[in-house]
This record gives C-alpha cells, structure tokens and sequence, in this order.
C-alpha cells in the first residue's frame, strides 16, 4: 500500500505523504537548464533574461511559474540560481501564515539570490502585501507594537528575484500578478519528449531500456514527466524483483498494469471517478462536489489531479449543469452507454 502511494500519487493523507512521491524522484531532476527536455520557448525566454540581467549584474526580473503539477515549476525555480550562479531560498505558501513568517526568508537573501515560493496562491493577503513592497523597491516595513505605541522600521533588502509558482495561477490577486516581470505558463509535454526524459532517466537509474519500453512508458505518463519518472522507478523495481533486471516492451506492460495504469496512462482514482459519474450518476450531468463526496476524495484533487486529464483526453466534458461522461469514455471503460431518455 505504501508503495502504491509511491508511484501512483493516489490522494495524500498528510502534509508528509503528499511530499512522498515529489521526493521520489529528486535524484533525476535537471541540474542546468541544458539538462531539461522541452518548453524550449520558455527556456529560451528565460535565457535571454537571464543573459541580460547577469550583463547589468542585476537580479533577474520576478517571475511566475504556472501549470499543472509534475511540469517542471520547482525545476526551473532550482536551475535558474544555477545558472545565474546564485543561490535560492526554498518557502512554501502554505507555511507563509503571518508576516513575521516571511521576514527570515527575505533577510537571509545574499545579493541577487533567488526565493521560491512554491504553491505561491495559498499566501494569506497580509503576507502578500509584504511582498509588494519587498518585490518593487526591496524594502519591508515592519510594525512593532500595537496602538498608539506602534512603530514601523523600514528595512533594506538585498536586490533579490522572487520566483513564485503556482497550479491555480487564477487565484493569485492582480496586484500580485502583476508584481511578475515574467510570466510563464508550463504546458504538457510530447510524447517524443517523455520518451527523451524516460531514456535520459533510464541512464542515471541504470535501468537497460530499450526503445519500445521507453515508448510503454511515455504513452502511459499522461504527458508529465514526473509521472514518467515515476513509472521508470516502479520498472526498475519490477525488473529487479520479477524479471532478473530485464526490460522490454511486455515486462513494461506488465509491471505498470500491476500497479494499475492503463494503456491511456488513467490510474486507479481516474478510473474511480469515470467508474462513479458513470455507474452512480448514470454519465451526467453531476456535479463536482457530488462526485467528490462519493469517491470520499476532495473536490480540490479532482478538480487538480484528475480532470484536466480527463478533460483534454476528451473522457468528461464539463457542463454548466456538470461533468458528464463522453461515449469515449464508457469504450474505454468498457461499459455500455445508458439508454437515451425518450
Ligand atoms: N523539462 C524537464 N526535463 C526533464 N525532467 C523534467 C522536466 N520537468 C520536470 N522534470 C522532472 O519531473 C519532476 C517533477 O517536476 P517538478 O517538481 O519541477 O514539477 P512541478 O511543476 O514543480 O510540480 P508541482 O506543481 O507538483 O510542484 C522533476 O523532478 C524532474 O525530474
Ligand atoms: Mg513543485
């Protein structure tokens, strides 16, 4: 069961779990942007700002990052101090609850060293206004004392580059947003792409893949490479433990069926929702919340982590009235449409 969370990232039960399957694959994340497969636009964007900002020894302008989990955002917020050989603060959102919160992170930064905010959308407004004036002039003022006795001491920063990433770039205020000089947005990746990241992988784990396996792999990864990697990592455990360290095109097949992965790439919780909109709710139209309380999930993953997929592979299709099944989806889950009202 433990591994299943591993390598299938079912819903996290605690703050600790959900950081299990992000960890897993530490080891084969990009270390220089040279390193990294695709969003060649983004990087070369990145490049020349970068280029530009190190020629006026100048911090790089903020910048944004947004998209779907398993992207790349965390990746371009540890190879951009790289390559602008600086170095990063690490934060999250989530434990940014107070002002005070932020304020070891911003003195800390040496000159033109970057801080990551991770899941940058989960900051409370009093935070965020903060960093406004940390963004913009690199200043904060702090308020000591309260009522009439209240002060406020202006402290200088260090020039610094802010690099905030989000999956819900919607829930980011305009004010916030718009403190970003750059903003990217991260998109899915190709197939041909995931099998670049699955073959670079497969050298760094020492895992003998060959073409049609790294082909088994990337069909089923849903065009993310952390999904990819993970796949990769359960392989070579399988490999190890089933066929003697041998890879190819059937023992891919059979190790990412075993842990229930379909030929689309859907894993057990995709299924799960498919298997309740249309088996509880007859195909549709249902709601999110209805869905989520079914499957006892939250609505958030759904509405994170399993819908886009499902969305863009044309399986659901969202209706002012709710989510409904397509007749795609009840061929791939092999069950018959029900029968139309008359
Ligand atoms: N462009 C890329 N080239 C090669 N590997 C990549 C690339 N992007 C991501 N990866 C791999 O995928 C893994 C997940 O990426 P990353 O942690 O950057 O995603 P993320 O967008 O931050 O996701 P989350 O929203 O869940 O935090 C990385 O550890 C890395 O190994
Ligand atoms: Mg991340």
């Amino acid at each position: 069961m433990a591994r299943e969370a591993v390598y299938q990232q079912t819903e996290p039960e605690s703050e600790t779990e959900a950081k299990l399957p992000k960890e897993q694959d530490g080891s084969l994340r990009p270390r220089r942007m040279a390193e990294m497969v695709g969003q060649r636009d983004v990087i070369e964007r990145l490049q020349i700002a970068i280029d530009a900002a190190q020629g006026r020894g100048e911090p790089l302008g903020h910048i944004l990052f947004d998209g779907p989990p398993g992207l790349g955002k965390t990746t371009f917020a540890t190879v951009i101090p790289a390559e602008m050989g600086t170095t990063v603060e690490m934060a999250n959102g989530a434990g940014l609850k107070a002002p005070k919160d932020l304020l070891p992170y911003l003195t800390n930064l040496s000159e033109n060293a970057v801080l990551f905010i991770d899941e940058i959308h989960r900051i409370p407004k009093a935070v965020e206004e903060y960093l406004y004036t940390a963004m913009e002039d690199f200043r904060i003022d702090i308020i000591l004392g309260e009522g009439v006795s209240a002060r406020t001491l202006n402290y200088e920063l260090r020039p610094f580059t802010l690099i905030g990433a989000t999956t819900r770039a919607g829930m980011l205020s305009a004010p916030l947003r718009d403190r970003f000089q750059i903003r990217e947005h991260l998109g899915w990746y190709d197939h041909v792409e995931l099998c670049e990241i699955v073959r670079r992988n497969s050298v760094k784990l020492k895992v003998p893949i060959d073409d049609p396996s790294a082909q088994v792999i990337a069909a089923r990864s849903r065009s993310t490479p952390r999904l990819a990697n993970n796949r990769l990592l359960w392989l070579r455990d399988y490999s190890q433990s089933k066929a003697s360290g041998k890879v190819n095109a059937k023992i891919t097949t059979a190790a990412l069926n075993m842990i229930g992965i379909d030929e689309r790439g859907l894993d057990k919780q995709d299924r799960g929702y498919l298997d309740t909109l249309m088996r509880v709710f007859v195909g549709g139209p249902a709601g999110l919340e209805a869905i989520a309380h079914t499957m006892n999930v939250s609505s958030d993953t759904l509405e994170d982590e399993v819908e886009p997929f499902l969305l863009r592979s044309e399986l659901i299709v969202r209706t002012r009235r709710g989510r409904m099944a397509t007749a795609k989806a009840y061929e791939h889950m092999k069950m018959a449409p029900p029968e139309p009202a008359s």
